[in-house]
């Protein structure tokens, strides 16, 4: 039986129904190990039920995940998995290192691990001299910045990144495609979900989902050659509709 030991991410005939609706509908999806992997589609697709039972947050109801070959749910696993979901899970009233300590010590970080990486993340994610500043004081984008650290404290090789551009301006946008290659040229395999099409031509491959299934998957260039469209939401207007 094939367990994805080769890949990152496999899932076979993943399930999950909610009642009788079915949210995610026999997915098979194979993310291999360092790549960029984006999953699109419209509102209810399945994305973030996807990733959650990849998370072991929600559990299937049939089907099987494996990361890095191991079956999940799976304590072990658990630890190479960082999560940013789409609300994002902080603190208000702590500080950003105080959210990040947090972060560390749910892995069992030490003491002294915990405040290497945090001056590590604040250097990465442009946020150097804001660690004492209250969540709550900062901007969307800041709290975004903050949301991805706090994904990466333990170092995980797989990232689950749920909308993590949603609503912060083009700029730091461009400024987060950044950080999620310097991520990948690090060898963490990035698995995203995004509404914004024109984002996903920096992923590796795309796949477009909708009705809980996977529609259509290659590389952004490929998807363009082979539907004749020129921008990738032309791509998945047309495979979403066509025949
Ligand atoms: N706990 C739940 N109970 C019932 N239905 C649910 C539950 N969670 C999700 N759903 C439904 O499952 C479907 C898929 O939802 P999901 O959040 O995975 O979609 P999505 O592709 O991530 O959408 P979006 O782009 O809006 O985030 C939706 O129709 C949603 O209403």
């Amino acid at each position: 039986m094939e367990t994805g030991a080769d890949h990152a991410i496999l899932t076979l005939n993943l399930t999950k129904k909610f009642g009788e609706f079915c949210a995610v509908n026999a997915l098979n999806l194979k993310v291999k190990k360092g790549e960029i992997y984006g999953l699109l589609g419209p509102n209810g697709a399945g994305k973030t039920t996807t990733i959650k039972m990849l998370c072991g947050i929600s559990k299937a109801t049939s089907g099987k995940a494996f990361i890095l070959g191991k079956r999940v749910p799976d304590k072990i696993v658990a630890r190479e998995i960082g999560y940013m979901p789409q609300e994002t899970a902080l603190y208000d009233n702590l500080t950003i290192e105080e959210n990040l300590e947090f972060y560390g010590e749910i892995f069992n970080l030490k003491d002294d691990q915990i405040s290497n990486k945090i001056q590590k993340l604040l250097d990465f994610i442009n946020l150097k001299d804001w660690g004492d500043e209250i969540v709550r004081n900062l901007s969307g984008g800041m709290k975004h910045r903050v949301s991805l650290a706090c994904a990466l404290i333990h170092e995980p090789k797989i990232l689950f990144l749920d909308e993590p551009t949603v609503g912060i301006d083009p700029e730091l946008r461009v400024s987060f495609w950044d950080y999620f290659k310097e991520l990948k040229k690090s060898g963490k395999t990035i698995l995203i979900t995004t509404h914004y099409m024109d984002e996903a031509r920096h992923c590796d491959r795309i796949g477009f989902m909708r009705a809980g299934k996977l529609i259509a998957e290659d590389k952004p260039q490929q998807m363009l050659i082979k539907t004749g469209t020129e921008s990738l939401e032309d791509a998945f207007l047309k495979i979403g509709v066509g025949p």
